[in-house]
């Protein structure tokens, strides 16, 4: 089970986040990964936690004033990027673009998607994995594995009609072990998640109870 931290653009200090994050996965064997905003992937990587950019452009080298290079990103040392967050919708085509861009840079690729029918569709588009994230879930207290069981189960179906290579992954409200624990009896290999740890008092303790019935 992967357990992926997206800091969206949240006042949390990215370097305490990642550092704690390292130290659980150090502790737990769990594979934790931290997404910070892209001025922040260099320090973040520094921490040695497995470190995710939040988006790259369908772009390559050259005159793309204000956007994201797959290569820049994995040279700060990201691992991986997610693609069309529901909080950065990209078109399908330019979905494929990044990608293939992340891929062209050793990027490892997650897209999301809101709903099982566009888990299908970006399925199709040979990243690494997919994440179905509802939007209307997203930032809220209660989790999309007890919320909506059938979204995630209903995702995961989709993407093994497509691709079974594809790993499926869910999204929105995520905020404790036993959420996490949900998730992966539903069939999902992986969790997103924001809030839950990055409006934390105490996002060691939050990361600590996430990967605790993994252990
Ligand atoms: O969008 C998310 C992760 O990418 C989920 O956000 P929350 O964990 O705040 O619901």
């Amino acid at each position: 089970m992967f357990v992926l931290v997206n800091l969206k653009t949240y006042p949390c200090d990215p370097i305490e986040v990642a550092q704690a994050a390292a130290d659980v996965a150090d502790d737990s064997g769990v594979r934790v990964g931290v997404a910070p905003q892209a001025a922040h992937l260099e320090a973040v990587a520094e921490t040695g936690v497995e470190t995710w950019a939040q988006h790259v452009d369908p772009i390559d080298y050259g005159s793309n004033t204000g956007h994201t290079l797959a290569e820049s990103v994995a040279e700060a040392g990201a691992d991986g990027t997610l693609i069309n967050h529901s909080e950065h919708r990209l078109k399908l085509a330019d979905i494929d673009g990044s990608v293939q861009a992340a891929e062209r840079a050793g990027l490892e690729t997650v897209v999301c998607a809101n709903n099982p029918e566009q888990i299908g569709a970006v399925t199709a588009l040979g990243p690494d994995a997919v994440a179905v994230e509802p939007p209307e879930l997203i930032g809220g207290d209660v989790s999309v594995a007890t919320a909506d069981p059938d979204i995630v189960t209903d995702a995961v179906e989709a993407a093994a009609n497509v691709d079974e290579d594809v790993d499926v992954f869910c999204g929105a409200g995520i905020s404790s072990g036993d959420d996490v624990d949900a998730a992966g009896d539903l069939g999902a290999s992986g969790v997103l998640l924001a809030s839950g740890v990055a409006k934390a008092d105490d996002p060691r303790a939050v990361l600590e109870d996430l990967v605790e019935p993994l252990v």
